[in-house]
């Protein structure tokens, strides 16, 4: 919120940035173990500008008493609860606790722990960092007000053929040949807003956020790829995203939009001549260059008419 502040707009917020905790829950027998390891950052919006203008600290939350907070709520969560869940959680606390506070922006990013398997059989306490992030931002408001939205990122994907790009605009500057078969690989930044509009109206299931993050990522994954034997043919990456931000819009009511970034992560064509015995290696889609920069950038968002985002 901006304060007028000796002639100027003010704003401020302070928080803790990148706690990190791991905490693990045992099941009835003690045999079973599940862990989550989250990186937590907390942005408070409070009544405290006379730290700024008159060093007087007395509305400040110290940042120290933030991270602390993390830890005794993560120990009192004596059950396995979602990333999001623990972001609202710990909104509520900051909002309710402190007079001061008027909002928590509380943003959760979860390391991909799996259980392995060993001989075909999950493991009671073994673990392997998998690759994409569930990600997810709380921002919750005195009054019981919640935005809520989760996301991944790191979802690297790759399909070798039924990917093309034609028909786009060529002048001078233009040397990019028109294709109807290339590789497609991108690395999917994904993020979705929830309707649920106040922390009283968030589904009591237990884990879950944890369960719609898993059917979203299903979603988009099976968007970008198609069926397993034909495949779907890509015109561009900015068709394939905008099916696969469909999808999620269609398939998820609680959903009111989402956003996507994809790069267009390149896999160039080799070719090699010399001068002495002309073409070396002649590409025939089979001997790529793989980069990672530059890079096409794609990004974009849907959202229902209706949604405030
Ligand atoms: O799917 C694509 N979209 C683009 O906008 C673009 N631009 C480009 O050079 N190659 C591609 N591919």
């Amino acid at each position: 919120m901006a304060k007028e502040l000796e002639g100027f707009n003010f704003e401020q917020r302070h928080g803790k940035a990148r706690v990190r905790v791991g905490r693990v829950w045992r099941s009835k027998d003690g045999c079973r173990h599940f862990m989550v390891e989250w990186n937590v950052n907390i942005s408070l919006l409070s009544n405290c500008v006379a730290a700024y203008v008159r060093d007087d600290n007395s509305d400040i939350v110290a940042t120290d008493t933030m991270k602390n907070t993390v830890y005794i709520k993560a120990k009192e969560c004596s059950e396995q609860l979602s990333a999001e869940e623990f972001a609202i959680l710990l909104g509520k606390h900051f909002t309710s606790f402190y007079p001061q506070v008027f909002t928590a922006i509380v943003k959760i990013v979860e390391k991909p722990w799996e259980r392995i398997s060993v001989n075909g059989q999950p493991h009671e306490h073994g673990f392997k960092l998998g690759s994409e992030k569930h990600t997810t931002e709380a921002i919750v408001q005195k009054s019981g007000v919640l935005q809520l939205t989760s996301g991944v990122e790191g979802l690297s994907l790759l399909k070798t053929t039924q990917s093309g790009f034609e028909g786009f605009i060529r002048d001078k500057y233009t040397a990019l040949p028109e294709t109807r078969e290339r590789m497609l690989a991108t690395e999917v930044t994904a993020s979705w807003r929830y309707s649920y509009e106040s922390v009283s109206s968030i589904p009591q299931k237990s884990l879950y956020f944890n369960e719609q993050y898993l059917n979203v990522k299903k979603a988009l994954v099976d968007t970008f790829f198609g069926p397993p034997e034909r495949g779907v043919y890509s015109a561009s990456v900015q068709s394939t995203l905008l099916q696969m931000a469909k999808a999620v819009l269609g398939r998820f009511g609680d959903i009111s939009s989402v956003k996507l970034k994809m790069p267009n992560i390149h896999f160039l064509p080799v070719n090699i001549s010399s001068k002495d015995h002309g073409s070396i290696v002649k590409f025939n889609d089979d001997v790529y260059l793989p980069t990672d920069e530059p890079h096409g950038s794609i990004e974009a968002s849907l959202s229902r008419f209706w949604s405030k985002m």
